[in-house]
């Protein structure tokens, strides 16, 4: 090192960190070793944030949502092969999910790879990445770092945000050059997501649509929680008058006690509204594809939609008006042209009003029971007390009664404190979502989680110990996957879906120095999270809930395929 500072030189190693550090990256989830084992402590030692967890696939569930928090690529490294491949599943879940997303993983030289000589974690990443990510790039040589970083950050971050793979073999990080020229070869990205206006026709096109609407509803998707522009599509909502409803991480960027929130009138807004206009949402599975009974087909909806991404339009139903660009420079264009904008249909907003008053009634006794053992509502009921009084709490979200019961009656009131399980229904997103959310953001985070999903990331609860993060762990203990009564008919084994009865998961946050409970009514419950966020340390909260109370795969049953053949 002596010699390489007189002779001024840099190496691989440094031009990393200087191009990421360059672009405003700060953070790093990783899981150390060969051969980057030292370049996560060189980034540590220069002043970057690096955490390490327990298993790729949450470094990488970190990242993703990292992404989604900051509008900056959420940076994910990794050793070769396996630990590539552990990271590959989250690449391909923010590439899905849409947020920006890097995963730097160490590789095998080419000379190698290429003649498959057999190398230590061998492995052509850079093609098996390819198929599952927005983008995929591998740098040889030390004065193309920067052209890589660069690259890399503007293809995660542009356009329809999504993941990319970035390759460097073991040697580009050993790799010597002069720093002057070295500081030369570094990109500072300018302008990495560009702002995309509509058409001026597009716009207007849209604006008459909505303006002739009898039965307007807007939907708001995670894309306009991303474009973070809260205040833009607050206006533009109430400017329309029409009820809203928001997908689950879009809840909170209007809060959900709004008065045209239409949330609990799902049912009718969906089947009657006689144009539906989507913000950064797809018209996906979440959506029923626009088709069926609950959108009162045969309907002759109209349909205007924000996408940056020009071929989502058509997707599932045509798009009478399609608007391609940023939510944040449609809406602002769309805005300037809304002056005399006539509210819409009294009897239209009434009837959504008055359905959803009589949904909320028909839930409120639901809410408010202290039974033991706990049902879903019950427990649910005191968590929302408690994030209506701590607006700020992030809520990591994921299970399947678990997840389905919490998102209806949980508000929210702030954008992107809804973290979940995003478009593909990821089980195991839930610590490593935690952990960024509290990294980026310094918050409370409560996760709500089953107890099988729970399973799937637990063991960085040791991971949050350490790095002493404010993370309460609410574990809905139903001892199983949607319920704990599955049965093996021949009586040898467990049921295929069902734990340990009453599993003491609140033993493992006490085995890493955290503060573990274990909660049988929601009084228990609500006294333990409130105190978790009081003390800001990191609590596993054991709720035995009943396994009774839950259904199979909470409401989407329906999409497993049925056998009509009879049992031998
Ligand atoms: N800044 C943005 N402007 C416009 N569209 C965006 C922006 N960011 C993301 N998107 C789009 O938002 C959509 C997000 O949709 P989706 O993930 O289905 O949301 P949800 O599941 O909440 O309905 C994607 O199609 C993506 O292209
Ligand atoms: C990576 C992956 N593997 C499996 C599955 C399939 C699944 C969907 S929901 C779920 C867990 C439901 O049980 P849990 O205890 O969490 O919640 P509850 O209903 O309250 O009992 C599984 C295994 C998914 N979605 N992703
Ligand atoms: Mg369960």
């Amino acid at each position: 090192p002596e010699e390489a500072e007189s002779q001024n030189l840099t190496d691989g190693f440094h031009l990393i960190i200087d191009a990421l550090k360059m672009n405003g990256i700060e953070n790093i989830y990783h899981v150390p070793g060969i051969p980057v084992t030292d370049l996560g402590r060189m980034m540590q030692a220069e002043g970057m944030r690096v955490i390490s967890f327990r298993h790729e696939s949450n470094a990488g569930n970190a990242a993703a949502i990292a992404g989604y928090l900051t509008r900056k690529p959420g940076i994910c490294l990794t050793v070769s092969a396996p630990g590539f491949l552990n990271g590959l599943v989250s690449l391909a879940h923010a590439t899905t999910n849409c947020w920006p997303m890097i995963l730097i993983s160490g590789s095998s030289e080419r000379e190698i790879v290429d003649l498959q000589k057999g190398d230590y974690e061998e492995m052509d990443q850079l093609a098996v990445a390819k198929p599952l990510c927005k983008a995929a790039y591998r740098i040889l040589h030390a004065e193309d770092i920067g052209v890589g970083v660069a690259r890399a950050i503007r293809a995660a971050v542009s356009g329809r945000p999504g993941g990319v793979y970035l390759d460097v073999p073991a040697s580009l990080l050993s790799q010597v050059m002069g720093a002057a020229e070295g500081l030369k070869s570094l990109i500072k990205v300018v302008d990495p997501a560009p702002a995309h206006f509509p058409a001026p026709a597009a716009i207007d096109r849209a604006l008459s649509l909505l303006k002739a609407a009898k039965k307007p509803l807007i939907i708001l998707g995670k894309g306009a929680s991303y474009a973070q522009c809260d205040d833009l599509v607050r206006a533009f909502v109430e400017k329309t008058g029409a009820p809203y409803i928001a997908m689950s991480m879009a809840k909170g960027l209007l809060p959900d006690d709004h008065e045209q929130y239409a949330g609990a009138a799902r049912s009718l807004v969906l089947k009657e509204a006689d144009c539906v206009m989507l913000i950064g949402a797809r018209l996906n599975w979440l959506l029923s594809h626009g088709k069926g009974k609950q959108w009162g087909e045969p309907h002759t909806k109209k349909f205007i939609h924000i996408d940056i991404d020009p071929k989502e339009m058509d997707s599932n139903q045509p798009i009478d008006a399609p608007l391609v660009g940023d939510i944040e420079s449609t809406l602002g264009t769309m805005l300037e042209k809304m002056d005399d904008w006539p509210v819409p249909p009294a009897e239209w907003t009434g009837a959504v009003y008055t359905k959803r008053a009589q949904n909320v009634e028909r839930m409120a006794p639901k809410l408010v029971n202290n039974n033991v053992p706990m049902d879903y509502h019950g427990a649910l009921g005191r968590l929302k007390r408690i994030f209506a009084d701590h607006p700020d709490a992030i809520l990591v979200n994921e299970g399947a009664n678990a997840l389905d019961f919490a998102r209806s009656v949980i508000d929210m009131s702030k954008p992107r404190k809804r973290l979940d399980v995003g478009t593909w229904g990821v089980m195991g997103i839930g610590m490593g979502t935690a952990i960024a959310a509290a990294v980026e953001t310094g918050h409370p985070v409560v996760c709500v989680e089953g107890d099988s999903a729970f399973g799937f990331s637990g063991m960085e609860v040791e991971t949050i110990c350490r790095y002493g993060l404010p993370v309460c762990v609410v574990i809905f203990n139903n001892s199983g996957i949607y319920r704990g009564t599955d049965t093996d008919p021949t009586g040898r084994d467990p049921g295929t879906t069902v734990f340990v009865k009453e599993a003491q998961y609140d033993m493992m946050m006490r085995a890493f120095g955290g503060e573990g409970v274990t909660a049988r009514s929601p009084d228990d419950l609500e006294r333990a999270v409130r105190d978790a966020i009081a003390s800001g340390k990191p609590t596993l909260v054991n709720a035995i809930i009943d396994p009774q109370a839950g259904t199979e795969s909470g409401r989407i049953g329906n999409l497993n395929p049925q056998s009509v053949v009879s049992k031998k």
